[in-house]
């Protein structure tokens, strides 16, 4: 049975550790300030940017949330960002994703200050994680999380390991094999197109499925004793607990895996929490850069 990789404790130690440089920082005289952007009313979004906001506040930070009307125009976005870009109490700012269709996302994420934007999405610090500039990037909190949690079963160098990552999205994918190459894993990229993905799948020494298809990856297609990550948080119908009921499943068949997983990450509580202290930490890095201080290491 494979070791369980708790994200949910790993994620309180992360935010612990902000807590305290956060404390140090505002001594100092800067508080880390984060501002979440929500257009819409999606419930799922609605959950993660309380969370959001619940966590920034537990670590100390000025934590604002702009909560806009559905009808909100693109224009009236892009005039909200460049407030909180010129706005010197805000470090970090998120715009939850997705925007509703009569917004471009691109265009929003392209308006961020690339030294304001936590979630590491703007075309600088995708081309800084692209090129090795780390020093000054921000990386996107899923696979910045994802990497942590690999670190406590594989350490820091994967030299001589083959990963595989299901799924080439901007937010998760890409990044996610840009950091294994970072740490020297043999990185392949599969996506719907890839032919033979079980098969490619038995290769991995280190299996991330970032796929949004709930339970997707079955237990013979992971490599025994295989680091598995699970990205995917996928609502499901639960019946069995009452009607209209639902519960999360991943993009990998838990139990199926985890008998021939050397290690895995449980959904909920794995990936997700983590993505939120990684909005922490990177939250607290853009305000210490911002003081001109030293950002710690996390
Ligand atoms: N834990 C967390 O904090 C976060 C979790 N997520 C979750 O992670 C999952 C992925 O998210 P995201 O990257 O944004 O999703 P996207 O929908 O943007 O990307 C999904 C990727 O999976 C690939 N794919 C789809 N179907 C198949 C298939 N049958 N076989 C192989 N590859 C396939 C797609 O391929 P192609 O490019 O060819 O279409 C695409 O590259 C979702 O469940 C999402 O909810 C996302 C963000 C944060
Ligand atoms: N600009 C932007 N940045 C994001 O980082 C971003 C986004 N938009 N849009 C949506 C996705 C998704 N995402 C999650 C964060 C935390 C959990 C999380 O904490 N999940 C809990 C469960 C929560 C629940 O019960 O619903 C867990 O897995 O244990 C999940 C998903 C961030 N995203």
């Amino acid at each position: 049975m494979a070791d369980l990789i708790d994200g949910k404790a790993l994620a309180a130690e992360v935010t612990g550790k902000v807590s305290q440089h956060a404390a140090d920082l505002i001594a100092s005289g800067t508080t880390p300030g984060l501002a979440v952007v929500i257009v819409g009313e999606d419930p799922a979004s609605q959950v993660y940017v309380a969370s959001k906001s619940k966590r920034a506040k537990e670590c100390g930070f000025h934590s604002v949330q702009h909560t806009l009307a559905e009808e909100t125009s693109e224009d009236e976005l892009v005039a909200l960002v460049e407030a909180l870009n010129a706005d010197p109490a805000i470090h970090g700012i998120l715009v939850q994703l997705p925007l509703p269709g009569h917004i471009d996302s691109g265009t929003i994420i392209q308006t961020i200050a690339p030294e304001k934007d936590v979630d590491g999405f703007h075309f600088i610090n995708v081309g800084k994680l692209g090129t090795g500039e780390l020093d000054t990037a921000f990386v996107p909190c899923t696979p910045a999380g994802a990497m942590l949690m690999l670190e406590r079963v594989r350490g820091r160098d994967l030299s001589g390991l083959n990963a595989v990552v299901v799924g080439r999205s901007n937010i998760v994918g890409k990044p996610m094999a840009n950091l294994l190459l970072a740490a020297n894993a043999t990185v392949t990229i599969a996506h719907s197109r890839t032919a033979d993905l079980p098969a490619l799948a038995r290769t991995a020494d280190i299996l991330v499925a970032a796929v949004g298809r709930p339970e997707m990856i079955k237990g013979d297609w992971v490599k025994p004793g295989a680091t598995v990550i699970d990205v995917g948080i996928n609502r499901v119908p639960a019946p069995e607990r009452g009607e209209g009921k639902s519960r999360l499943v991943g993009d990998v068949a838990f139990d199926e895996a985890a008998a021939i997983a050397g290690a895995i990450t449980p959904v909920p509580g794995g990936v997700g929490p983590m993505t939120i202290a990684m909005l922490m930490a990177n939250t607290l890095v853009s305000a210490c850069r911002a003081a001109g201080r030293q950002p710690p290491a996390l």
